[in-house]
């Protein structure tokens, strides 16, 4: 006995060994590819970010409503085995299409390295995308319910460890996935999948139960209904207006499910701040210092999940548990709410430093202007009606000035005097330009926001008295000003070149500035070293380490709250509705993106850090309303519920007993019969 159950013992590991992998390569799949998404939008697609990031959101949600259909098609038709294995092929054939749409080759008709047809790339992006939710998402509740489905009722401690070791696989293939193709992972994750085929344990699928289920819900409404006067006794649930027609423990199961779905109804919100992870915060990194920004915004929850997981699940729960405290599931996940919450005060905390920062930029009815001067001397420059300022030679006004209006004059102190009328840009920033001949001063739009990814823009006024090549930009002419180049941080070097002369010119960056280089007429004789520099934009100064509290306090909030959930979803479930309880779940997260979205699109309050402390207020209201339900909630053994039912209709338990044995013998003959199969070919 003992030999055979550790056979048992191993043979066990080495199932959920398949079922863990393959979600490691899905996932790995899917975040390698949602990692590059939006980049695909901004510079292959060209859309704007607005767009880039409503059609990212968007997607997400579809890869979170789609389990629903996944779970449908498991419980009512194909079963957990098949539907994965499908949906799978849908989910590759969506990769290999997103694929085909990045070759712009195809449409690419003149070799500009521009596609000719964009609608083309489009279109095919996405079919991609829409296969590419209907597989993750389809098979995504199916994976977990049948991983859970290989343990047998009395292993819930097992059962526990499966969904933890399940969601570390999920962030180490979230982790990695930057390192290798999405494309192969996608292959790799069906024959991982395919080669446990022969182990696992399969429930069939028993029906259209989501049907039977619809119609049953149906018919209890239906009759009680009819039966609304008060003359009828009540019943003690208003399912039970359905014992009519249906089979009681069909209804056992409905009630069972309902309870749970109706506990869900808080939970989206807990999703609505954690997905702004990927959008708020990476934005609010774009406004600090740093050198580590790609990094820490990629990976930092999956590392935190790796170490949190085991931590919480070795250390912590089990401490608690011995403090004689009760730290139900429901209990966790309250916590792992206000966990989110407080992530979101601490991301406020963070926006309020970065705000002292950052440069007052003009409101959509304001206009601002610089001066900056390359003539020979100093000049005394008058905005009307009553803006005097002194501008040095080869220098610049101190700081932006704020106009209400747009029409401005400028007075030059020249002799004789030069006087020119400009009209501003509402909502803008610009840079009036006097060059060598003040008599052409010109204006030049500015930078109105960080520049992005931490980059610095730079430009350079041309103040020598010919054409100038500097590396990497078109020439300049003289008096000339160029676009804004975006540089990485770090030391950079420029060539300056004209003709037979040239000279290097060395600066470093930090993150997030903006600088226009004059370069005087003497640029040449000096070796460079007379070029001055104009500081638009200061550079960032409050640290990107000061996210890591927000990334810790969102990470833990996730692991009490996303993997107990996971764990609560299949625990909860009736064993024929396993799939749909676990659509149910990811559901919450679905409309938590569509809630991400609504908010993006109505726009946000006018300081973001009162934004992040409104968002952490609400998830902080919604906790206390899930406490309260959760306090009513009674937790159930779904197995337990059944038997009782069955027993009510007759079935005596040690037939139900013999039922079990039968069926326990039949799938053994089966794995048997398969094994000698496998072994002949
Ligand atoms: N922590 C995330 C992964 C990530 O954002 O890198 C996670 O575990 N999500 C759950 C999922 O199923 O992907």
């Amino acid at each position: 006995t003992l030999f055979s159950n550790k056979k048992k013992k191993r043979k066990k590991i080495c199932y959920i060994f398949f079922i863990v992998v393959n979600e490691f390569c899905e996932r790995f799949s899917y975040y390698g590819m949602r990692a590059v998404l939006v980049l695909y939008f901004r510079y292959f697609l060209l859309w704007d970010d607005d767009l880039a990031t409503s059609i990212y959101h968007a997607f997400v949600a579809l890869c979170y409503l789609t389990p629903i259909l996944g779970a449908i098609i498991a419980d009512s038709w194909l079963g957990k085995f098949k539907t994965i294995i499908y949906l799978s092929i849908v989910y590759a054939i969506g990769q290999v299409t997103m694929a085909i749409s990045t070759i712009h080759d195809i449409t690419d008709a003149n070799r500009d390295g521009t596609p000719d047809n964009f609608t083309f790339h489009i279109a095919l992006s996405m079919l991609g995308l829409i296969l590419i939710a209907l597989g993750t998402g389809g098979i995504k509740p199916c994976v977990a319910a049948f991983g859970g489905d290989q343990f047998q009722e009395h292993q819930s401690r097992q059962l526990n460890t499966f969904f933890s070791v399940f969601y570390l696989c999920i962030n180490a293939g979230s982790l990695l996935s930057t390192l290798i193709t999405p494309l192969k992972s996608v292959a790799s994750t069906l024959m991982v999948f395919i080669a446990g085929s022969g182990m696992y344990v399969k429930t069939d699928p028993e029906g259209n139960i989501m049907w039977s289920v619809c119609k049953c819900i149906g018919f209890a409404i239906k009759n009680r209904f009819r039966h609304r006067s008060s003359s009828y006794p009540k019943r003690e649930h208003w399912m039970d207006w359905a014992n009519e027609k249906y089979d009681k423990l069909l209804i056992a199961q409905i009630k069972m499910v309902l309870k749970v779905l109706f506990l869900y109804i808080p939970l989206p919100m807990f999703w609505t701040l954690f997905d702004q992870k990927g959008s708020r915060w990476t934005l609010q990194a774009t406004t600090m210092s740093g050198d580590f920004v790609s990094i820490l915004i990629s990976t930092v929850n999956p590392i935190l999940i790796l170490t949190l997981v085991p931590i919480m699940d070795r250390l912590i729960f089990p401490l608690i548990q011995k403090c004689g405290l009760n730290f139900s599931p429901l209990k966790r996940m309250t916590v792992g709410m206000l966990f989110a919450a407080m992530a979101f005060v601490s991301a406020a905390l963070v926006q309020i430093e970065i705000d002292k920062t950052l440069p007052n930029f003009p409101s959509s009815s304001e206009s601002q202007l610089k001066v900056v001067n390359t003539y020979s001397t100093t000049l005394n420059v008058t905005i009307s009606p009553n803006e005097h300022l002194l501008i040095e030679s080869f220098g610049s006004s101190a700081d932006y000035v704020t106009f209400d209006h747009q029409d401005i004059t400028v007075s030059l102190n020249t002799n004789p005097v030069i006087t020119k009328a400009f009209s501003l840009i509402k909502g803008g920033r610009q840079t009036l330009i006097i060059p060598s001949d003040p008599t052409v001063m010109y204006l030049k739009e500015d930078v109105k926001s960080k520049p992005r990814e931490g980059k610095n823009a730079i430009r350079f006024v041309n103040g020598y008295t010919a054409d100038l090549n500097i590396t990497n930009l078109d020439s300049i002419e003289p008096s000339a000003t160029t676009n804004y180049t975006l540089v990485n941080q770090g030391k950079r070097d420029f060539v300056l070149r004209h003709g037979e002369q040239w000279c290097e010119f060395s600066r470093k960056f930090g993150f997030g500035a903006s600088y226009t280089f004059l370069i005087p007429s003497t640029v040449f004789s000096d070796d460079c070293e007379s070029i001055t520099e104009v500081e638009d934009m200061k550079p960032n100064s409050v640290h990107m380490a000061l996210q890591i509290p927000q990334y810790f306090l969102i990470t833990t909030g996730e692991v009490m709250f996303s993997v107990t959930g996971l764990q609560f979803s299949y625990s909860q479930a009736p064993k024929n509705m396993k799939s749909v309880l676990q659509a149910g779940w990811l559901c919450t997260n679905a409309v938590g993106n569509i809630i991400v979205l609504i908010v993006a699109e109505l726009g946000k309050l006018p300081k973001q850090w009162a934004e992040y402390l409104l968002f952490a207020s609400l998830l902080v209201a919604v906790s206390i309303i899930f406490s309260i339900m959760a306090y009513f909630y009674t937790y159930i053994d779904p197995a337990e519920i059944e038997a009782q039912v069955r027993k009510e209709q007759g079935l005596e338990p040690e037939e139900m007993e013999k039922e079990t044995l039968e069926m326990e013998e039949k799938d053994e003959d089966q794995k048997n019969e398969q094994g000698v199969k496998q072994t002949k070919i």
